[in-house]
């Protein structure tokens, strides 16, 4: 019985693809294998050791403290793209929500007063403060096309947006997907100095920590708007707040709310909702439900963002031994000299690295594969192994 924590509300459809007669699953739990999170803040808990994995139901993985899982040989897996429309959408709504004041203008509305025919008077001479503008040859600057980024990027061209994406690091399939009219800027700075819109979609990185920060914003063209609903660090808070009281920014939309925005008249808050459908709930949930299934069933990696893919069909009759170790040469060797030692038979195995990570799946015919895998365990570099018998 494999023991799976959940530390934030998961998705029951995405429970329901962990069965009950193999599976427990609850938010209180000693010693789980596997532990299932969204937003819960993973940095300063204790991750118990009995812990094998650990999936997010989600894209972000900021939350949680990958290289020192890293270190322990556990595999931290994410549901890339499984938000993203969701998010699509929530960008799109606040580019229109900012491009028509619309959040101001219905503040005035809710406090509207007097009978029909006072109130009508107020509308019709107070609306001229809400005068927006239209979309259509706007231009929007894209940072990070991954699989957000490419998806608003391609829905602002059908708004008849003009389009700059930046992402020095694309994957070839979200390249297959953006539409061929967005238009390639060569660094940060060229997209924000040709951008009146801008929207963020990359992870929070050391690198991308203060991303958009006060000299960029100098950069961009007048009466711009930021969009942040990536993370809030990536954008520098303080400076945005200076940009828009000087009237240099229009607007600044986010997916987090802080003190300091708190009741700015041009900050269009949302409170983190960029991935709170219901469709993405149950998306997220189940893609990496799966994944956390299959590695603990099988040792198979997919989608994971510190170690490196690896599947293989487990041969029936066969044990299977899993094993995480350093990137260094000679390991391979060392382990098949282990299981020679004691007689067992390699029938399949899988080797494959990812930085400073190797992983290892190796199935043997029948034999001495506990007291094997003991051996292993003490080679000097491997980090984490595990026994599985086939079913
Ligand atoms: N508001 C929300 O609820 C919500 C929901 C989902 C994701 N997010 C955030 O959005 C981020 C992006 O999500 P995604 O699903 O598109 O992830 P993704 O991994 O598919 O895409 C991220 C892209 O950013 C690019 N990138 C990394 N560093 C860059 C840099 N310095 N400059 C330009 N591009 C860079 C990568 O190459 C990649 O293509 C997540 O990491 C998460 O923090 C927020
Ligand atoms: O990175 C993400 O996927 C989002 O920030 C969503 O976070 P949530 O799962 O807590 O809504």
């Amino acid at each position: 019985m494999f023991k799976v924590q959940t530390l934030n509300n998961i998705s029951v459809l995405g429970l329901e693809r962990l069965p009950r007669d193999r599976f427990e699953v609850a938010s209180e739990i000693a010693n789980p294998d596997a532990i299932l999170v969204r937003s819960a803040d993973m940095h300063k808990l204790d991750i118990p050791a009995s812990v094998k994995a650990i999936g997010r139901a989600g894209a972000g993985t900021n939350n949680i403290p990958i290289a020192a899982m890293s270190k322990r040989g556990v595999p931290v897996f994410n549901a890339p793209g499984a938000n993203a429309n969701a998010v699509k959408e929530l960008v799109l709504a606040s580019l229109l929500l900012a491009a028509r004041n619309i959040p101001a203008s219905l503040d005035f509305v809710k406090k509207l007063d007097g009978d029909d025919k006072a109130m009508h008077e107020a509308v019709e001479a107070g609306k001229k403060k809400f005068v927006g503008f239209e979309l259509p040859g706007r231009t929007l600057g894209v940072i990070g096309l991954g699989a957000i980024g490419v998806k608003v990027a391609n829905a602002a061209l059908e708004l008849g947006m003009t389009v700059w994406g930046y992402d020095p690091a694309m994957t070839v399939q979200n390249a297959w997907q953006l539409n061929s009219g967005v238009r390639q800027a060569l660094s940060v700075d060229d997209l924000v100095s040709k951008s009146q819109f801008i929207s963020v979609h990359v992870p929070l990185l050391d690198a991308t920590r203060g991303l958009i920060n006060a000299d960029r914003l100098k950069l961009m063209k007048k009466q711009g708007v930021i969009l942040n609903f990536a993370r809030d660090a990536i954008v520098d808070e303080k400076a945005v707040i200076e940009a828009l009281d000087e009237g240099r920014l229009h607007a600044y939309a986010c997916d987090f709310p802080s003190n300091a925005l708190k009741g700015h008249p041009r900050v269009i808050a949302t409170p983190h909702l960029g991935a709170s459908t219901g469709e993405a709930e149950d998306n997220c949930a189940v893609m990496v439900a799966d994944q956390i299934r299959e590695f603990l069933e099988l040792g198979t990696i997919r989608n994971s963002v510190n170690f490196p893919e690896a599947q293989m069909p487990l041969l029936p009759g066969t044990t299977r031994l899993c094993i995480v170790n350093e990137n260094v040469p000679n390991m391979v060797g060392q382990i098949s000299t282990a299981l020679a030692k004691r007689g067992l038979n390699i029938a399949d195995l899988l080797n494959k690295s990812r930085g400073g990570l190797a992983y290892t799946i190796v199935d043997v015919d029948s034999g001495e594969t506990d007291a094997a895998a003991k051996e292993i365990a003490a080679i000097p570099g491997v980090l984490a192994i595990r026994v599985i018998a086939a079913r």
